[in-house]
């Protein structure tokens, strides 16, 4: 048991595929969507009310701001996959290139690091989302089993002298504080 993939129990039932290289010399696995998923395009997100916020920042109540705030916020697809691997090991999600050219979408944070405790953490199981934002003028139509990523297994380093991390993973994206 080195590396691999598992479909989160929330999910057992739903006929999903693990994660698959396509061609022989492929580095990613890709990764299928789990539900259908509709990521607005960007430019539909209230745009006209975003603008309006944007000129009368000042004046909102703080109410008002979260709420322009969250029009902005990049969606997370779920995949129903949770990924476990050697403790020196990260799982690197990044984009399919042809997710811009054909769907306009991107990953806002360049690519997804998926750690190896993320795996069976107590908040959602490991599950891995992808997180995208929609820059065409359509909205983007994911149907269940579209593939929408990849995932590269990496080893990583680790810097000499470092003082061990005490603190155990809860969740993901931001669980772990600022
Ligand atoms: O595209 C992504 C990126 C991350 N994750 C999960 C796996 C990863 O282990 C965890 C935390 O990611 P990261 O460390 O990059 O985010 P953070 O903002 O530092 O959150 P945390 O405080 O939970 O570490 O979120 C995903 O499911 N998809
Ligand atoms: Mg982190």
């Amino acid at each position: 048991m080195s590396r691999g993939f598992e479909i989160v129990s929330s999910y057992r039932n739903a006929d999903l595929r693990l994660p698959y290289r396509t061609t022989q010399r492929a580095a990613g696995y890709d990764f299928e969507s789990a539900v259908d998923f509709t990521v607005p395009s960007i430019w539909k997100l209230d745009f006209l009310k975003i603008l309006w916020a944007i000129r009368h920042q000042e004046s909102l109540d703080s109410v008002a701001q979260a709420k322009a705030q969250k029009a902005l916020k990049p969606f997370l697809i779920p995949t129903g996959i949770k990924a476990y691997m050697g403790p020196d090991e990260v799982l690197i999600l990044a984009n399919r290139s042809s997710n811009p050219l054909k769907r306009s979408l991107v990953i806002p944070n360049g690519i997804g690091v998926i750690d190896a405790d993320y795996y069976n953490n107590e908040n959602n199981e490991g599950e891995i989302f992808m997180q995208v934002l929609n820059f065409g003028l359509a909205d983007a139509k994911i149907k269940k089993g579209d593939r929408i990523g990849q995932g590269i297994f990496m080893p990583f380093l680790k810097a000499d002298d470092e003082r061990a991390p005490q603190q155990e993973r809860q969740g993901g994206f931001g669980s772990s504080g600022k």
